[in-house]
């Protein structure tokens, strides 16, 4: 059989598929984002690339190159999932402080109308560029959050080609915009870091991404090579965490009592009422973390909103559920065919964050329908390409999120049944219509 898309669609197979990572590679689908996604330049392009021969044939030149995805990738999982991971976290509620305050509305101003779609992506985009980039970038590009929404919706077909590009003229300008601002951005001195800075300055941001400069350099990647990995970071941060905040609080509100008992979860996680826009973050981030409830509420939200589809592609001929799969074609894992299995999910179209959880230790047949439906849950995707920012999305949104609730009643002003989700989509979807809400400060108690 020549078959170049193969579609599969159990959980066992995608684990088969995800554990085997040399004969079924992720390294072509970031090579394509590379590529297609922020046009890197044709010299940096064999760093992405799978090498045509063995790997003991390979010239000294070609073996550096492999690793710089394994050095990049170590240094992910060292901010984003690691100890680190923490201080990256107490670093984004401050700077999430700052921006709110600039953002949501006053003190003072009564009940106001707003497209809460679009406050949650600038909220989330704002937040993620200072936490990570610091504050120079705002200063070199002062545009980019039109110009990031333009580059942004014409990437769904991206990354996969770069059609999208010729036919949205505005959003090919705009990504070139961004490049440029990432080319001065990386156009700086390199000094040691400061011992009195931790992990977050203004010039670099997260300490990440001033290491991702130095290895960018030792790989000897081109300057606009350097500017693509930095702005390739910017997309993977911002892309779905920023839909994700919308539906987020959608489906606490398509919950059966969930705003009431959602907002009973705040209650008990306040830690003090100064609100925004003060040092301190009012609410005890890791008692929100850790709700059973919260945690339903986000495992339905991810269940419910993912459009992405695992890519693979086959380096040796292989047998999959009964099919011969060819070096070259494809493997898709479309998540929606996981998350809405009638079998693991009973009346899979229900927002039910219940079925998350459990308050019997004992209820075993409960435990285990659990353990299948996490097994099912497969919006990070899986293996090595597993996303390394999952536990800063999940953070970040619940905190997001839980600071509008506890700050203001919130209103949406149409029925929130006819809200649905548009499938032109990477990952995480958005709102076929921005949502209008009608937000009001809450009385704080002192
Ligand atoms: C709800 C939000 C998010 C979703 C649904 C999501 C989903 C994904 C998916 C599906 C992949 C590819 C996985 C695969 O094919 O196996 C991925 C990769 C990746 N994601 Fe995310 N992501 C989210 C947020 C984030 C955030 C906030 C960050 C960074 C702070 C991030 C960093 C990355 C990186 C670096 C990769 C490339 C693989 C790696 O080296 O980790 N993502 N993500």
């Amino acid at each position: 059989m020549n078959t170049k898309f193969h579609v599969f669609s159990s959980s066992t197979t995608a684990s088969h598929i995800f554990s085997r990572s040399r004969d079924f590679v992720f390294e072509p689908v970031v090579a394509s984002m590379m590529e297609n996604g922020v046009n890197l330049p044709t010299l940096d392009r064999p760093k992405f690339q799978l090498p045509l021969k063995p790997h003991h044939l390979l010239t000294d030149s070609e073996q550096r190159s492999r690793e710089f995805l394994s050095a990049n990738h170590t240094i992910y999982l060292k901010y984003l999932t690691s100890v680190t991971l923490d201080m990256v976290m107490n670093t984004y509620m401050a700077k999430l402080q700052h921006v709110s305050a600039d953002l949501f509305p006053k003190d003072g101003s009564g009940w106001v109308t707003i497209d809460y779609h679009e406050l949650m992506r600038k909220t989330i985009f704002e937040t993620s560029v200072l936490t990570f980039f610091g504050t120079r970038l705002h200063e070199i590009w002062p545009d980019m959050w039109e110009d990031w929404k333009l580059f942004n919706d014409a990437t769904f077909a991206g990354v996969r080609s770069n059609v999208s590009w010729y036919s949205r003229p505005k959003a090919r300008a705009a990504r070139e915009r961004m490049l440029q601002a990432f080319d001065e951005w990386v156009d700086t001195e390199i000094e040691e870091w400061p011992e009195t800075q931790s992990i977050w300055n203004d010039k670099w941001g997260i300490k990440m991404n001033w290491e991702r400069e130095i290895l960018g350099r030792k790989f000897e990647f081109t300057h606009r090579g350097r500017a693509c990995l930095q702005a390739s970071f910017l997309f993977v941060i911002v892309t779905n965490s920023a839909p994700m905040a919308t539906w987020f609080t959608i489906c606490i509100f398509k919950s059966p009592g969930g705003v009431a008992r959602y907002r009973e979860e705040i209650a008990s996680s306040v830690k003090c009422t100064d609100g925004i826009g003060q040092d301190e973050f009012p609410l005890d981030v890791l008692k929100l973390k850790q709700s059973q409830y919260i945690q339903g509420v986000w495992k339905e939200s991810l269940r419910t909103g993912s459009a992405s589809a695992a890519a693979r592609v086959v380096t040796k001929e292989a047998e999959i559920d009964g099919f011969i799969v060819k070096p070259g074609s494809v493997l898709l894992l479309p998540v929606q065919l996981l998350h809405f299995d009638h079998d693991v999910f009973p009346q899979p179209q229900q927002t039910d964050p219940n079925r998350w959880i459990t308050n019997d230790a004992k209820d075993e047949e409960k435990y285990r329908q659990i353990q299948k439906q996490n097994s099912h849950l497969r919006s990070f995707g899986g293996g090595i390409g597993l996303c390394s920012g999952r536990f800063v999305a999940e953070q970040e949104i619940i905190n997001v999120v839980s600071t509008v609730l506890f700050l203001f009643d919130l209103e949406f002003v149409k029925p929130i049944e006819g809200l649905d989700l548009n499938p032109q989509s990477i990952g995480i979807m958005n709102p076929k219509r921005n949502p209008t809400v009608r937000l009001r400060r809450r009385k704080l108690k002192v």
